[in-house]
């Protein structure tokens, strides 16, 4: 029997441009994402990564080109099923009303309940241990309109590990996260990955990059993009030309860093 996402084949794009208004944010390419990979997005403000990760979760059609989950269109997904399949983690969480962190975090199992929609134990339990994997064990009880931004984007986190899916788009994820927590929640997905997830990402620090990075697609604002190998893509000079200010590369041991001059 095949189950969902069992193609090692989970994100596929071909020949694909976006364009908002009269703006080209980026012409053709192509990607593909296996199970075990990571592919990072980086590019100045406004170049288009948002809307490239919102395209590739199936929330808009790409202006030319198509986008595959899991070896179909998204069109072809029962819109549950493409849920339990891949998950986005936005960059803005509004929360319009007080729920618990435990409730907010229970909302990733949406996809998987049963006709009457409620929660089992065993969905409370997968959003505790969500919880526990970003340090907010303690926090299950507290009011989510309560929490610091930290906090919050931890709990958005862990709302998106208890969806559990097997494709992770991520807008920003180190968004308003400490050092510690950057780092921590940076492990958690690259140990998802290892184990068999794909991550897809946007990131602004380009050192994050590239310690986390397998693939990476620069966006230079201007239409043009680079897609390749973490290595072919992450060098000083294309660096310098898609942000437009000077990057240096410094080999220090094993680390590789940028450094705007
Ligand atoms: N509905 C729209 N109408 C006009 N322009 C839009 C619309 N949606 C997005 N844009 C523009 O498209 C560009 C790309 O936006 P996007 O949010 O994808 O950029 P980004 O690379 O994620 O930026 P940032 O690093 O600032 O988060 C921006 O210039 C934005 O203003």
């Amino acid at each position: 029997m095949t189950r969902i996402g069992d193609s090692s084949v989970l994100l596929e794009a071909e020949r694909l441009a976006l364009q908002v208004g009269e703006r080209w944010l980026c012409c053709e390419f192509s990607l593909r994402l296996a199970a075990g990979e990571c592919l990072v997005l980086l590019g100045p403000n406004g170049a288009g990564k948002t809307t490239l990760l919102h395209t590739l979760a199936g929330l808009r059609a790409p202006t030319v080109g198509s986008v595959r989950l899991g070896g179909r269109s998204y069109a072809d997904w029962d819109s549950l099923v493409a849920a339990r399949l891949r998950g986005l983690l936005a960059q803005q969480q509004p929360d319009h009303f007080s729920a618990s962190v435990l409730q907010t975090a229970l909302i990733g199992r949406h996809p998987h309940l049963g006709r009457w929609g409620w929660e089992t134990a065993a969905d409370i339990a997968i959003a505790q241990a969500a919880l526990a994997e970003v340090g907010l064990a303690e926090f299950a009880g507290r009011d989510v309109l309560s929490l610091s931004g930290g906090e919050r984007q931890r709990v958005s986190i862990a709302t998106l590990l208890t969806q559990a899916p097997r494709l992770f788009l991520l807008d920003e994820p180190t968004n308003h996260l400490d050092l510690h927590y950057q780092i921590a929640v940076l492990e958690l997905f690259a140990r998802l990955k290892r184990e068999g997830c794909g991550v897809v990402m946007v990131l602004h620090d380009i050192n994050l990059a590239t310690r986390f990075a397998d693939h990476v697609i620069l966006l230079d604002g201007k239409g043009g993009v680079l897609a390749g190998a973490r290595e072919e893509v992450l060098q000083a000079d294309h660096l310098s030309r898609a942000f437009d200010h000077p990057i240096r590369r410094l080999d220090v041991g094993e680390r590789i860093l940028f450094i705007p001059d």
